[in-house]
């Protein structure tokens, strides 16, 4: 994977990263046979980088080979970060075959994810900004930690940036019109409770998240799986043929608004500002 840098990201990588490199990112556990836990694993903040992303992929798709497992967990293994959302490094001055292989890359996780056969459990224990929360509104069933500092929504304005449009679209269909449309304009970061409220969450609990959320998987896998994937793909399906049709548009959108000299800066400034905290 290293060999894939270039010289001048081999030269600036920090230490941490390095180590990143030779991580497996995520990890799989099954607790019982009929359910898997899906780890996040990313230190620092488990940011979706375009190898973590694909290896998200990746590992959906080994526990789906499996006919018995019916349920899936998505955790993280960092005690206070579900997930930074997308690694926003990504975004900063790339060049645009990474830029376009990157959110290519991301696509193919929200449609892996939104789309699996499995019943999906996102247990939040932690923030969860922008691609954290996309990650956790894929799922079928949400429950966050309520420690009120916690913070879960779509922060992309924050940024200088908007979400994409099938983003918006799985925001409008979770939390409705009218809160999306102010969530996403202010790029509103909502507490556990303000998040359980516009059912941007199904559940609150005191920490550790993950017992309720193996309760939880463990009620979804005693569904029989035919008609529970049905209706999953009844709800979703639209969704996803939409994107599956446009997703060399949504591509280029992606680029053009990236690559913009004043995006560029404002992702610049905005990262400068995350390091000096
Ligand atoms: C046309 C546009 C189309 C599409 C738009 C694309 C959609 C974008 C959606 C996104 O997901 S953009 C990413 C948005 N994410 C954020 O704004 C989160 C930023 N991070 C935070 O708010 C905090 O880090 C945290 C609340 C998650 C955790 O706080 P704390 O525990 O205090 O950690 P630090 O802030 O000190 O962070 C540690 C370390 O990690 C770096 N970092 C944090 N987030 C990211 C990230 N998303 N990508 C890359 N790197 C990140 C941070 O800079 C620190 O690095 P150091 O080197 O200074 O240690």
């Amino acid at each position: 994977m290293l060999s894939r840098l270039s010289p001048l990201a081999q030269r600036t990588i920090s230490p941490r990263l390095l180590s990143n490199a030779q991580r497996t990112l995520v990890n799989i556990s099954y607790p019982s046979p009929k359910i898997a836990v899906l780890e996040l694993d990313r230190p620092p903040v488990n940011s979706l980088s375009l190898e973590m992303s694909a290896k998200i992929v990746e590992s959906i798709k080994e526990i789906e080979s499996n006919p018995e497992v019916q349920a899936m967990v998505l955790k993280s293994s960092n005690p206070k970060i579900f997930s930074a959302g997308l690694d926003i490094t990504e975004m900063n001055r790339p060049t645009v075959a990474r830029l376009e292989d990157f959110w290519r890359n991301i696509q193919t996780l929200f449609l892996t994810l939104y789309s699996t056969r499995l019943s999906t459990i996102a247990s939040i224990d932690g923030h969860s900004p922008a691609g954290g929360c996309l990650l956790a509104m894929s799922c079928d069933y949400r429950i966050m930690s309520a420690t009120p500092s916690y913070k879960i929504g779509l922060n992309e304005t924050k940024l200088g940036i908007a979400a994409p449009y099938w983003l918006k679209d799985l925001f409008v269909t979770t939390i409705g019109y009218r809160e999306a449309e102010v969530g996403l304009a202010l790029g509103k970061l909502y507490s556990p409770k303000e998040a359980l409220e516009i059912k941007l969450v199904d559940e609150l609990v005191d920490s550790p998240v993950i017992d309720v959320a193996l309760k939880r998987a463990d009620e979804w896998a005693s569904i029989p799986e035919k008609g529970r994937v049905a209706s999953k793909v009844m709800l979703r399906g639209a969704m996803i043929q939409d994107l599956e049709e446009k997703r060399e548009m949504d591509v280029g959108w992606f680029r053009d608004f990236i690559m913009e000299e004043g995006v560029q800066k404002g992702i610049e400034g905005y990262l400068k500002n995350l390091s000096k905290k």
